[in-house]
């Protein structure tokens, strides 16, 4: 469920029009939909009411966004300094905080270790040995799950496909046992939990539910062998509609779950990013040229792949619609929606049939909620974009647009 609806042809967020927010804060702009964020987290809440949810910050960032979740009861599942930072900014309690990654430094390990965050998700025993240094120095314990990597085919995109043996994530099942006993002989090391992701966007429940299957087993394997499993951290995944995908719902998903659960004296942990922020945002962009080529019809828009990267990454669909509708009676036509960059991935969808397009038009793509603004960048020394946060019928800018002198803040001139 989201609140961007059109009504009398005006496309809204909640109850703003996104015409007004682009002529108040200009294009190119996130704008966020602060009803349809709290109803996701809800959702997730009621489906699994015993879980912890720990957001993934990676899909969005900004702190008024994991404030708005913390308040709902959502923790944050991190990757790295920086999120822990923003995370605790936000007020994210350290209890509700888990770490993952394959490449996490040494202060990195030492900050989430002084903030006395809930749960390492450890990626090689190369990593372990050195949070049990690090925590021996500090004189803590850390608390831990191993990621293992299933070897399970989420059936999606494979840049973002992670529980393949061939994928770097995770240490193997082959050496689990093994490695989770050489965990628990450490000092400093409390073992405490199993984590696995398999990969984002996923459309079936099947792969979640084969993954499941490999961790329970494990799991009793480990507790009949004396090492305390509590935690049964199964990552996040769970994909949107950005066309016409079926995903499962949280719920559909907790109930495939439930019968696995029942015997296990485990607590879940989950970590949506996607399903949670995805559909709570759109990216706004103004047509700056049409042209006419031999070839083809190109609408040159305001924003570009350094704004939102997906769809010049991945070959991503992002529905794209006009903020006020056409009422002139143009035919539709087909076209490429492209950036100003001087790539030719820069392009937001090709080949697609739009309601005709003028220069000054305001364009909203569609499901940029998560992994939009947490992927741009400064490419072609371009500002970044303002995001907003729509609140009923009020709206309040959450960062603001970047400045040229904010490109060169941290650049000096030779003497
Ligand atoms: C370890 C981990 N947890 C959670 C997520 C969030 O995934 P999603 O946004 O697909 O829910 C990711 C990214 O795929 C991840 O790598
Ligand atoms: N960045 C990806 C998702 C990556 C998930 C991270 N583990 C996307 O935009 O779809």
């Amino acid at each position: 469920m989201h609140y961007f609806a059109y009504r009398n042809d005006e496309l809204y967020c909640e109850d703003v029009p996104l015409a007004r927010i682009a002529a108040e804060v200009g294009t190119p702009a996130y704008v966020y939909s602060r009803r349809t964020l709290v109803h996701h987290a809800r959702v997730f809440r009621q489906a699994f009411p015993e879980a912890l949810i720990c957001f993934a910050v990676k899909a969005n960032s900004n702190i008024s966004i994991l404030h708005t979740l913390a308040q709902e009861g959502i923790g944050a599942d991190i990757v790295s300094g920086g999120e822990l930072f923003r995370a605790r900014r936000a007020g994210v309690e350290p209890e509700n905080i888990v770490f993952a990654g394959v490449g996490k430094r040494e202060d990195e390990i030492a900050a989430a270790l002084k903030q006395d965050i809930f749960m390492f998700n450890v990626e090689s025993i190369e990593e372990l040995n050195l949070i049990q240094r690090v925590a021996q120095e500090l004189n803590t314990t850390a608390r831990i799950a191993l990621r293992v990597n299933p070897d399970v085919d989420a059936k999606t995109h494979p840049y973002i496909s992670t529980g393949l043996r061939e994928n770097k994530f995770g240490i193997s099942m082959d050496s689990a046992l093994m490695d989770y006993h050489y965990a628990h002989r450490l000092s400093h090391i409390q073992v405490q939990g199993i984590h696995c992701h398999i990969g984002s966007q996923l459309t079936t429940i099947e792969p979640f539910i084969d993954a499941f299957k490999i961790i329970r087993a494990l799991a009793l394997e480990l507790i009949a062998s004396g090492i305390d499993i509590r935690y049964l951290d199964m990552g996040g995944g769970l994909g949107i509609t950005y066309e016409r995908e079926k995903p499962p719902l949280p719920m559909e998903l907790a109930h495939a779950m439930a019968p696995l659960m029942e015997d296990l004296p485990c607590t879940l942990i989950l970590e949506p990013g996607r399903a949670i922020a995805g559909n709570t945002g759109v990216f706004l962009t103004q047509v700056l040229y049409t042209k006419q080529t031999e070839e083809k019809r190109f609408i040159v828009v305001d924003g570009a792949m350094n704004d939102l990267a997906r769809p010049s990454l991945y070959g991503s669909f992002h529905d794209i619609r006009p903020v006020q509708l056409n009422t002139s009676g143009e035919e539709p036509v087909k076209v490429d929606i492209v950036g100003p960059i001087c790539e030719s991935s820069d392009f937001f969808a090709r080949e697609r049939l739009m309601p005709a397009c003028h220069h000054g038009d305001i364009l909203a793509i569609m499901s940029a909620g998560a992994y939009g603004f947490t992927m741009s960048s400064n490419y072609n020394s371009r500002p970044r974009a303002v995001e907003v946060l729509v609140d009923d019928d009020q709206y309040r800018i959450i960062r603001r647009r970047e400045t040229l002198e904010d490109l060169i803040q941290h650049e000096e001139l030779p003497q």
